[in-house]
């Protein structure tokens, strides 16, 4: 019913996508001269989709347009509370108060804004790694020490070493534990044993916890997200962050739901935050949870099918890498270090040698070297020229090795 093969022209949108890599992925330097012109790249970095956002969605930012006054704006009716609390309910079984529901316009602001109020100065931030960079960035915005986990890598898949996280979490001046439930970039969707495992760990060692959920409403068919929050429900240092913004391919619209239980930590957010919201963006996500699940559903065979696609396609012409389907996100976690040395800027060479603008090696904070993440959102045509060229790139950089030594 919905075209995920349509094409869309994002030039001249002010896109991150299409205008920001040169900052985000090689730091501005304007030294690197590639050999493709913008629109020649095939786009597998930020995590944003090529696909058109729901007509549903757009139908009620157009209702809201209707009403022609866009003045100071705060999420007051009960309505956007209704639809998110019911999607929360109907497809994760969880249910959380009214009261416990603020509004950030994105989850990186907020963890910026909690690594400061829950940490003292001296206190530190622990999350497991490979991550997501800006939970990093968020410790080192606060002048906050980050401590890490590192993940094992069992055959592709990513286990939680919980000897290692124990130990980390035992350090009295570790305050916080920010969790990718599920987890960008392996892709995994914890289990409720790990889940229950990870909240022993915070409860014994009287850890605060975010739960960065941003990515659970795209997992595989058939895999299940388990909000950390559920699994404990009596612990109220427990802080969830969801959006509609990975879901419908909304982030630029700047709405996220975080959920604080804890009554002193919402008031210093209440207090603090600055509580104003865009009255398009609510109008957006309400008409998402109210009426996205079809188009979400068909989002998600969609991208099951590019996950087996790009599955077949690396195993079949680049047979040393290894590549595991994630169980969420649409972001590929592949493999690579067999055909590059630990050093090799693995972005940079893609872009240059394949025209694939991708993410990888040392972007992911640690434990990630000889890895690219490949964002396989995007039309089939699109993601099959993609991989057409990364393989082709490391076939010719083998060649060339082999022929020079
Ligand atoms: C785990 C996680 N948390 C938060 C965010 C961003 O939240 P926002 O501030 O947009 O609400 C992202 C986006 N991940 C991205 C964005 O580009 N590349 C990534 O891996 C993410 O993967």
């Amino acid at each position: 019913m919905y075209n995920f093969d349509e094409i869309i022209d994002r030039r001249n949108t002010n896109a991150m996508n299409t205008d920001g890599f040169r900052d985000y992925i090689f730091k501005a330097d304007d030294s690197i001269v590639f050999p493709y012109r913008d629109e020649e790249f095939i786009r597998m970095w930020v995590a944003d989709m090529e696909f058109a956002t729901p007509d549903v969605v757009i139908d009620g930012i157009k209702e809201r347009l209707e009403k022609r006054i866009f003045g100071y704006t705060r999420v007051f009716s009960d309505d956007y509370y209704q639809a998110f609390s019911k999607w929360c309910e109907k497809r994760y079984g969880w249910h959380f108060e009214k009261k416990h529901l603020v509004m950030s316009n994105g989850v990186i602001p907020a963890l910026y804004e909690l690594v400061e109020y829950i940490c003292r100065e001296d206190e530190k931030v622990l999350f497991l790694t490979p991550s997501y960079a800006y939970f990093k960035y968020a410790a080192d915005h606060n002048n906050r020490e980050s401590v890490v986990s590192d993940l094992i890598n069992k055959a592709g898949r990513y286990e939680i070493d919980f000897d290692d996280l124990e130990k980390k979490a035992a350090d009295d001046k570790v305050a916080l534990l920010i969790l990718c439930n599920p987890h960008n970039p392996t892709g995994r969707v914890w289990t409720e044993d790990e889940l229950q495992k990870i909240g022993e760990i915070s409860l014994r060692h009287h850890l605060w916890v975010i739960s960065d959920e941003i990515h659970c409403d795209l997992l595989r068919k058939g895999k299940q997200h388990i909000p950390f929050a559920k699994v404990f429900p009596n612990y109220d240092k427990i802080i969830t962050c969801m959006a509609p913004s990975k879901t419908f391919n909304l982030a630029g619209l700047m709405i996220s739901n975080i959920i604080i239980p804890n009554e002193e930590l919402r008031k210093t957010w209440l207090s603090r935050h600055y509580n104003f919201d865009n009255p398009l963006s609510i109008a957006a996500a309400q008409a998402a949870y109210e009426k996205g699940e079809p188009w979400l559903e068909e989002l998600r065979d969609y991208l099951d099918e590019n996950f087996r696609i790009t599955k077949e396609y690396i195993n079949t012409h680049l047979p040393q890498a290894h590549i595991e389907i994630s169980e969420s996100t649409y972001l590929a976690w592949v493999d690579v270090s067999e055909y590059f040395s630990n050093d090799e800027n693995l972005p940079l060479f893609f872009a240059y040698k394949a025209g694939v603008l991708l993410e990888g090696g040392s972007m992911f904070v640690r434990n990630s070297d000889g890895f690219i993440r490949l964002n396989l959102a995007c039309p089939k045509s699109v993601l099959k020229e993609g991989l057409r060229r990364i393989c082709e790139a490391v076939r010719n950089k083998n060649e060339e090795q082999n022929k020079y030594g």
